[in-house]
């Protein structure tokens, strides 16, 4: 068995541990000071300062990984707090961490120069790691050491894994106990907490392990458990920097608007029991996450609404394939900033600037406007309605199964890793449509007697007057029961995208918040079962309505009834299993966003639709974004008083588009529709090569798009 002097290398009699010291182990005059103090100390505590050998290899560690922020947990002498101090930069700290500071010497810290950057805090550790847990939050130090009294190690351990930022490191002292943890006849107290604490650490796949010969036995773990999506990432990197004396210089949305700062915190706020960070910490985390996703939309919102309303009206100038590719290469630029941002902790408004550059493309409201026009042009009316629904169905069922993915993901693997995945996957998307979507799939075709049509694509001016007004009733080829059926569904679809905002924006917040406090592991399960049931519950859905062949309108109203009493229900959670609960009715909640562009196509005329898709994905657009904002804003002031109330404003917006769709129901099932002199809508045809082309029926002759200057007959294609 070791000897207890042995295994610190500097007191060590053996030969070899003297040579390595002697070649490698440099020490300052202060760091040799403090090493001959706690030499003269009683043999008790002499014997525990830690190995200078050790103590070395922390510096080196904290130099190569530029580590800032340390704690050491058992000060005594203050030997290892200081070789710590002395490796971190200027600007760095080490809270060290005793229940007694008799034996401490600030005064040879003074003389290193390091005494600034050490935070020697007496009282019970526990206690004081509760503290700095409240004080910095979770995830906020890069590097722990373990040294203090054993029966506490497990304890320790659990607090420290909380306060360690991932990817950082906690080194544990004395883990093979001077040989005792493998000896089963020694069973004192210290010794079976450590083998507790050896156990614990092997079982536990979320962190990365190494125990050396080091000193008693130093075990290394690498942290990789990563918090959460980038709502996630921006909610926990708020309650890392939480500090409650400089918060007054950070600039909030309510001193930006003036109003009452809310900052000054209800004593009784519920906080979570979990998170030891503060209450106030949480809110203000809350707030600032909820300020800065405010002004990501705002910096995002005039070019985005500009160029959805340039890229629309341009699309069969531009071609759809050049659309889609320009688009998706915003999201790239938007990846690269956001991995800047990460990687080099750059401030606040390289969010916004990554917003701002993805919308200069558009973002992803015009990708779907291309989808839903792809969609419309290889569909019959008669088949439309199924097309989007399933189109939906599929859409939602892969969104779903990649944030499970995601959720897996960043458990296992990071940030970091998971933006490089999806740049990478974004780019291999871009080389892809690049290589396989046939360019212009698309053109209108022109029959012989749609010289309305051709009248309509006479000038720019004409176009843009068209978007802008393809929904009023000015048309006097329109019906009433047409036009009306129009703005019902245009109004209905305004709400429920205002519903949904007002649902789907606080609800991160409210996971990660008081009562639930979910961590990204809970919000991983969470997705995964929603994945699993959002799959099933949609599919079957879809059966089930085509099966009964109900009406649009109809399908509509039960899926704003089922949309009602999720969010009712949803406010109202306050344990998990409603959450999921909850997940049973979700599926069928949101069918007016896919439904919307079905009924509108069945009221318009073939050349009107690429407009009216235009102004929809206009509408939606400058919703998301005032939207987002407006609700962002609504819930960082309401929070405080009342975490629900925005998912309750949720459910009252989600009753005006199902009461709408009742009306429309009425008007489509009592109205007559008299509008004769209506273009026939167009029957898709599959020309050889694949393209769709839409040829007006009764109508033998089509004109492909002017590149190709071919011309069929019809009949021949036959
Ligand atoms: C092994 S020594 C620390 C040696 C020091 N890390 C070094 O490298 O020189 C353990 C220290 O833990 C302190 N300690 C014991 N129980 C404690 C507790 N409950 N809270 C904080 N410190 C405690 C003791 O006072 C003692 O100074």
């Amino acid at each position: 068995m070791t000897n207890l002097v042995d295994i610190k290398s500097h007191l060590s009699n053996d030969p070899i541990d003297h040579y390595i010291m002697d070649h490698t182990f440099r020490p300052t005059a202060e760091q040799n000071e403090l090493i001959e103090y706690t030499r003269s100390l009683p043999e008790k505590f002499a014997l525990m300062i830690g190995s200078a050998d050790a103590a070395q290899f922390f510096q080196m560690l904290i130099r190569v990984s530029h580590f800032k922020r340390c704690i050491e947990v058992g000060t005594l002498s203050g030997y290892t707090s200081m070789s710590m101090a002395l490796a971190v930069p200027d600007d760095g700290l080490v809270v060290t961490l005793d229940i007694d500071d008799k034996y401490v010497r600030r005064d040879i810290w003074e003389k290193a120069g390091v005494a600034k950057k050490l935070d020697l805090r007496i009282k019970p550790a526990l206690d004081t790691l509760n503290e700095l847990l409240e004080q910095y939050g979770e995830n906020s130090f890069d590097f722990i050491f373990i040294d203090g009294d054993k029966p506490n190690y497990v304890n320790y351990y659990d607090l420290c894994l909380r306060l360690v930022r991932p990817n950082g490191l906690i080194a544990i002292d004395n883990t093979i106990y001077t040989g005792f943890v493998a000896d089963p006849s020694k069973n004192d107290i210290n010794t079976i907490t450590i083998r507790q604490l050896n156990d614990k650490i092997k079982l536990d796949q979320t962190v990365d392990v190494c125990q050396l010969r080091l000193g008693d036995g130093t075990t290394f773990t690498l942290y990789y458990y990563l918090a959460s999506s980038i709502g996630q990432y921006i909610y926990n990197y708020y309650l890392t920097t939480y500090n409650p004396s400089a918060v007054g210089s950070f600039q909030t949305l309510e001193s930006v608007s003036g109003m009452t700062t809310s900052l000054s915190y209800n004593k009784e706020f519920n906080q979570c029991k979990h998170r030891s960070s503060s209450a106030p910490a949480q809110q203000w985390a809350q707030q600032q996450s909820s300020n800065l996703f405010f002004y990501q939309t705002v910096a995002a919102s005039a070019p985005t609404i500009a160029m959805t309303y340039i890229l629309g009206l341009y699309t069969h100038q531009l071609g759809r394939k050049f659309v889609l590719i320009l688009t998706m290469f915003g999201n790239v630029l938007q990846y690269v900033i956001w991995l800047f941002t990460i990687h080099y902790r750059l401030p606040d408004y390289w969010w916004y600037i990554a917003a701002f550059v993805s919308s200069l493309v558009g973002g992803g409201n015009v990708s779907g406007f291309i989808l839903n026009l792809i969609i419309t042009d290889s569909t019959e009316e008669s088949e439309r309605t199924s097309k989007f629904l399933y189109i939906g169905v599929v859409c939602t069922a892969v969104g779903a199964f990649i944030s499970l993915v995601i959720g897996f993901w960043i458990e296992y693997r990071g940030f970091i890793d998971l933006y490089w995945t999806a740049l990478f996957l974004q780019l291999l998307t871009i080389f892809i449509v690049y290589r396989y979507m046939k360019s212009d799939s698309f053109v209108p075709v022109l029959s012989n007697n749609s010289s309305h049509y051709k009248k309509k694509i006479d000038s720019k001016c004409s176009q843009l007057i068209e978007i802008c007004t393809v929904f009023t009733p000015r048309h006097t080829y329109r019906s009433r029961k047409r036009s009306l059926s129009l703005i019902i569904t245009l109004i209905a679809f305004i709400f429920h995208i205002l519903a949904s905002l007002a649902f789907s924006v606080p609800f991160l917040w409210f996971q990660l918040n008081y009562p639930f406090c979910w961590s990204a592991k809970e919000i991983g399960y969470y997705n995964t079962v929603s994945s699993i049931i959002w799959c099933i519950g949609s599919v079957v859905g879809l059966k089930f309505l085509t099966y009964t062949r109900y009406s649009d309108a109809v399908i509509c109203c039960i899926s704003h009834i089922f949309f009602v009493m999720s969010a009712l229900w949803t406010s109202q959670a306050y344990y998990n299993w409603q959450l999921y609960a909850g997940l049973l009715i979700s599926p069928f909640t949101s069918y007016q966003g896919s439904l919307t562009y079905s009924i509108i196509s069945k009221w318009l005329e073939p050349s009107e639709i690429n407009s009216a898709y235009t102004f929809i994905t206009e509408i939606s657009t400058i919703l998301n974004v005032f939207g987002n904002s407006f609700f962002n804003y609504l819930y960082s002031v309401t929070v405080s008083r009342s975490r629900n109330f925005l998912i309750l404003v949720a459910a009252g917006l989600g009753l005006i588009p199902l009461v709408l769709n009742c009306f429309l129901y009425f008007v489509t099932k009592n109205l007559p529709d008299n509008s004769d002199n209506r273009i026939t809508e167009c029957k898709p045809i599959l020309i050889p090569d694949h393209m769709p082309i839409r040829v007006p029926v009764g109508t033998d002759t089509i004109l492909l798009p002017a590149s190709t200057g071919r011309k069929f007959d019809l009949h021949q294609m036959s």
